[in-house]
């Protein structure tokens, strides 16, 4: 399956090392304008290494990212967010303290510093930006339930609450294209169809997605080509269908690489 033109974001001959360790070994996969597509391989197989190159994490010792046609491989992960382009985080230790609006304050792009503003226009500038921030996380919160907790620390959710809650911090910055890293994991079926849902909600109103997941229904029901992953390298890509009907697939999970 090509995705040609119609890629988004791409990652061309990726190679990280960590030390003597290939964790990346020359990875090219695109992502489809608009479209979701999935990622998934055994553990340890470079997955988070690859959303870190493309979301700006971590640099890669060699290749490119091309995002929207701009070679980012050089941009930080703001820069990315500033051009549509973000990922989501799990909720940290330090975050799960806060409550789940000002988890959601917190992600709101700031405005570049203008100095030299006279103190007043400043003043009524940052208070606009705040109800706007405001106002965007309410909007948020509401449609994915949570509006009712937003005084409640993050940390008291459930597994699948703070998935919504990751998923709404990203939103917040209006991406227009996003990685979600194991939205899925920790959270009961019923959580993870409603994510799923959301999810394709999202890419209704014109949003595509990346998604690494070790959740094969929320997978099967979601991405389409999918891309998978097994010691540094793209082992196949395509259908669900597929990469389940291909044994170099399964023995890859199994422990050995065909
Ligand atoms: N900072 C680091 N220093 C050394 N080795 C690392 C570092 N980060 C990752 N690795 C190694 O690189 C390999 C790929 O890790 P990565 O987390 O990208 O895999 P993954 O596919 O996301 O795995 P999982 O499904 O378990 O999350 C692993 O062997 C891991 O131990």
């Amino acid at each position: 399956m090509s995705v040609g033109r119609d890629a988004i974001l791409e990652a061309d001959g990726i190679g990280v090392r960590f030390g003597d360790f290939v964790a990346l070994d020359g990875v090219s996969l695109a992502f489809r304008r608009g479209g979701i597509t999935g990622i998934v391989g055994p553990n340890g197989a470079g997955k988070t290494t690859l959303f870190n190159v493309l979301g700006g994490q971590a640099r890669a010792g060699t290749g490119a990212v091309r995002f929207d046609g701009a070679d980012i491989t050089a941009l930080p992960a703001h820069g990315r967010a500033r051009l549509g382009l973000t990922r989501t985080f799990q909720i940290s230790r330090e975050l799960g303290a806060l409550t789940v609006l000002e988890n959601l304050l917190l992600a709101f792009p700031r405005q570049p510093g203008e100095g030299v503003l006279p103190a007043l226009f400043q003043k009524a500038r940052v208070r606009r930006a705040e109800e706007e921030a405001i106002a965007r996380a309410r909007a948020l919160l509401d449609r994915v339930g949570l509006w009712r907790l937003a005084d409640a620390p993050a940390d008291a959710l459930s597994g699948g609450q703070k998935k919504l809650l990751e998923l709404c911090r990203a939103l917040m910055l209006e991406p227009r294209f996003l990685l979600l890293d194991e939205p899925a994991a920790g959270v009961n079926p019923v959580l993870v169809g409603e994510i799923g849902d959301f999810i394709r909600t999202l890419q209704g109103e014109g949003m595509g997605f990346g998604i690494v997941e070790h959740n094969m229904d929320l997978i099967a029901a979601l991405c389409d080509p999918i891309y998978v992953l097994a010691e540094g390298r793209v082992l196949t890509h395509g259908s669900f269908r597929e990469i389940a009907a291909n044994t170099r697939v399964t023995e890859a999970y199994l422990g050995g690489v065909a």
